[in-house]
C-alpha cells in the first residue's frame, strides 16, 4: 500500500517586509528589540508615520508599455539600483555580529544606499571594505567638535560621497521602554569610531533610565544653530544633508544655508512625540524646497507601494530604518538584501500595474490623498 500522497509545504521565503519582523522578534532579547521597536513617550508617532501611507490611494494609468520598469536613479552623483536606501541606525552589532559590515553587504548587493551611523559599531575602514554601493556618514553635533572634524576626514578617506546631519536630537525622545528596561550597551558593542570616552555612560545601566539617553544629554551639544553649519562646511567637501526637516520653514532655512539635500524625518517617532508623520510633512517641505535639492523620507516605509506614495509626492528617495534592523537580525546580509529587494520588486510591481515604467514618471497625479486613512 502506497502512503497518501501529502503536501509538504517547503520552507516559507519572506513574502513582506513585515515578515522579517517577526523572525527578529523572535531572535533577539526583549531589552534591545524593545530598544528597536520603540518610539518617545505615546509611540503616537510611531503609528502615525504608518497610519498616513493608508491615506493614499493610487490613480492607475492603463495601456502603458510595462514591459520593463526602471528603478534606478542617481542621487547627490551615485548611481543607485533602487531608491530605497538604509536609514543610519546606532550599533548593528547588538542584532548580529557582523554589525554594519553585514549591513554594507546586504545594501551592496541590492545597489542601494547606506546611511551609515555616528553610533556605528563597526569602523568605517571595514563598513567601507564591504560596502558595493555609495555610503553616507551621518553625524549627531557632538560637543566635541574635533571628533566631528576627524570623522567626517575619515569618512571621505573612506570613499562617504555625503555628510548627514541629523537635526532632530538636540537630546534624545523620552522611551518609555528603554527607561524601564533600564537599557545601556553591553561591553562587546561600543561606538567603534568614537573615542571610547565619549560613550562611556551608554554603557552604565542604571535603574529606571536609558542609558543612550543620559549618554546623549552628555555628549551632544543642544546649542546647535543653523550658524554653526558653516563650521562643519568648513571641515569637509561632501554634500551635507539635513536629517529631520518637518517644516516648510526649516526645508526653506536648509535651502537658504545650502542644504545639498533635506531628509524629511520624525525620526522613526523616536524623538518628538506627536510630531507630524513623515508622509504628512512630505508636500510642504517639498513645494518649499522647490526643487532647489532632493528631498528624502524616511519613517513607516515597510514596502514598494509605500514607496510609490512617497515619490508620488515629491520624494527622490526613501530610506528603511527598523526594517533593515529585522533583515539583519533574521539572516545577516542576505537578510538587509532580502528586505530591499523585497520593496524594490514591490516598488517595480506597483510602477507595472499603475502605469509608470521609470522613477520619472511617477508624479503627483499618480496619488490622491483621502481625508480618512483605510
Ligand atoms: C534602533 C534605531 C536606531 C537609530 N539610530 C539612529 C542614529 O544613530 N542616527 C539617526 O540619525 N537616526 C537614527 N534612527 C532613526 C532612523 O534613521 C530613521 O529616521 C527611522 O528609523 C525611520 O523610521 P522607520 O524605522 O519607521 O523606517 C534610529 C532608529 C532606530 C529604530
Ligand atoms: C544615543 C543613540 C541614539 C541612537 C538613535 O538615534 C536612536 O536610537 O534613535
Amino acid at each position: 500500500m502506497t502512503a497518501p500522497e501529502r503536501h509538504v509545504r517547503p520552507p516559507q521565503a519572506p513574502a513582506r517586509v513585515e515578515d522579517y519582523r517577526r523572525t527578529a522578534r523572535r531572535r533577539l532579547d526583549r531589552p534591545v528589540w524593545d530598544f528597536i521597536d520603540g518610539g518617545a513617550e505615546s509611540e503616537r508617532t510611531v503609528g502615525a508615520n504608518r497610519r498616513a501611507f493608508g491615506r493614499v490611494t493610487l490613480r492607475p494609468r492603463v495601456l502603458v508599455d510595462v514591459s520593463r520598469c526602471d528603478t534606478g536613479t542617481e542621487l547627490l552623483g551615485a548611481r543607485l539600483d533602487t531608491p530605497i536606501g538604509v536609514a543610519p541606525t546606532a550599533y548593528h552589532r547588538l542584532v548580529h555580529p557582523d554589525g554594519e559590515v553585514a549591513t554594507a553587504r546586504g545594501a551592496g548587493a541590492a545597489g542601494a544606499l547606506f546611511v551609515v551611523s555616528i553610533y556605528a559599531s563597526r569602523t568605517l575602514e571595514d563598513i567601507a571594505a564591504a560596502a558595493a554601493g555609495p555610503l553616507w556618514i551621518q553625524l549627531y553635533w557632538l560637543r566635541r567638535r574635533e571628533l566631528l572634524a576627524e570623522l567626517v576626514g575619515r569618512a571621505a578617506a573612506a570613499g562617504c560621497r555625503a555628510v548627514v546631519l541629523t537635526v532632530d536630537a538636540p537630546r534624545l525622545g523620552r522611551r518609555h521602554r528603554d527607561a524601564r528596561n533600564g537599557f545601556a550597551l553591553g561591553p562587546g558593542i561600543r561606538a567603534a569610531n568614537l573615542d571610547a570616552a565619549v560613550t562611556a555612560a551608554a554603557h552604565l545601566p542604571a535603574a529606571g533610565r536609558s542609558a543612550l539617553a543620559a549618554h546623549a544629554a552628555e555628549a551632544v551639544d543642544p546649542s546647535v544653530t543653523w550658524s554653526d553649519l558653516a563650521w562643519l562646511r568648513a571641515r569637509s567637501d561632501l554634500p551635507l544633508v539635513l536629517k529631520g526637516v518637518l517644516t516648510a520653514e526649516d526645508a526653506a532655512a536648509a535651502v537658504r544655508h545650502g542644504a545639498d539635500a533635506i531628509i524629511v524625518s520624525n525620526h522613526g517617532g523616536r524623538q518628538l512625540d506627536r510630531a507630524s508623520a513623515s508622509l504628512d510633512a512630505l508636500a510642504e517641505v517639498v513645494d518649499a524646497v522647490a526643487g532647489a535639492c532632493p528631498v528624502l523620507l524616511d519613517g513607516g516605509v515597510r514596502g514598494g507601494t509605500d514607496t510609490f506614495a512617497a515619490l508620488a509626492l515629491g520624494a527622490s528617495a526613501v530610506l528603511l530604518g527598523r526594517p533593515v534592523l529585522w533583515g539583519l537580525a533574521a539572516d545577516g546580509a542576505a537578510g538587509v538584501a532580502g528586505v530591499l529587494d523585497l520593496a524594490t520588486e514591490e516598488l517595480a510591481h506597483t510602477m507595472a500595474l499603475a502605469g509608470r515604467p521609470d522613477l520619472a514618471s511617477i508624479d503627483r497625479s499618480a496619488v490622491t490623498l483621502r481625508a480618512e486613512a483605510r
